[in-house]
């Protein structure tokens, strides 16, 4: 597990690209056979890639979180990838094809990922938060997770958002996750962009070619930054910052929140005059 303690506006103003990317960029998520986590203390939120090419992958963060299993004090939310994929929680399986997801309650002792084919792997994106109760797992389908269409082509930022887990879909205690598909020949994510000072957000940014390249804007409006992105890495947005983005062509990203409350509306449109 990679431990990455929290930042604040002050000091993050003066980062040089290398620390930015040290701080807020997860380049390595997704390796044959292994599971990969980083732990982030914003919001104390796990996110993590686990591949299960030939081996069956454990759930499991050793002695980090000091609990007896990673699920003991924290739930999931799960969204495949990759070719399709089986997830085994305690006696029960799920099956989930590229972008569907699982959420996963609170006090499930074991989850066991496992690929349907070698020659084309699942890939499953995790993102974790700590959890007072449990809440029953359920599986979404991309048709079960009510898009909402947004932006125009003149903005070149149409896409559709997918809601997964929040407080009209999959229940849970403060994850919020869903998926944002961009239309081809649209760049733009999140633009205008907004702020939710009382929640963190993180952005894994994927079916991008491998010359393609997402230029994520973060930072507070009149102090912004940018760090460039590659096809399968995340982004941690701190709840001080922007979080927008521009491709070198159309991508999909998964983004998902932690924090105060689960209200996908609580959110401040950042005015375009006071973006620096
Ligand atoms: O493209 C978008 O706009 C989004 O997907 C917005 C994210 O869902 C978000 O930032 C929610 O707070
Ligand atoms: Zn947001």
């Amino acid at each position: 597990m990679e431990n990455r303690y929290a930042t604040n506006p002050q000091e993050a103003k003066h980062y040089t690209t290398e620390k930015l990317r040290e701080e807020y960029l997860i380049e390595l998520l997704f390796e044959d056979n292994k599971l990969h986590l980083t732990y982030s203390h914003e919001d104390r939120v796990v996110i993590g890639g686990a591949v299960p090419k030939d081996k069956v992958l454990k759930l499991d963060a050793g002695n980090f979180l000091k609990t007896a299993y990673f699920l003991e004090r924290r739930e999931i939310g799960i969204v495949n990838i990759g070719g399709n994929g089986v997830i085994m929680v305690g006696d029960m399986t799920y099956v989930l094809s590229t972008k569907e997801a699982l959420y996963i309650g609170k006090g499930n002792k074991e989850v066991l990922f496992e690929s349907r084919d070698i020659a084309n792997p699942a890939k499953f994106y995790l993102v974790s938060t700590t959890a007072h109760q449990s809440y029953p797992t359920v599986k979404v389908s991309l048709d079960e997770a009510q898009p909402v269409h947004l932006g125009s082509d003149a903005e070149s930022n149409k896409r559709t958002i997918y809601k997964y887990i929040h407080a009209d879909g999959a229940k849970s205690c403060q994850l919020m996750l869903g998926m944002t598909i961009l239309a081809p020949n649209n760049m733009w994510n999140t633009m205008p962009a907004h702020l939710h000072d009382r929640r963190m957000e993180v952005y894994l940014y994927f079916d991008l070619t491998e010359a393609g390249r997402v230029f994520h804007f973060m930072g507070q409006p009149h102090e912004t930054r940018h760090l460039v992105v590659k096809n399968e890495q995340a982004m941690i947005s701190p709840p001080w910052s922007i979080h927008s983005g521009v491709g070198t062509s159309n991508y999909t990203f998964i983004w998902a929140m932690a924090g105060e409350n689960d209200s996908f509306a609580d959110m401040e449109p950042v005015a375009m005059e006071t973006l620096k």
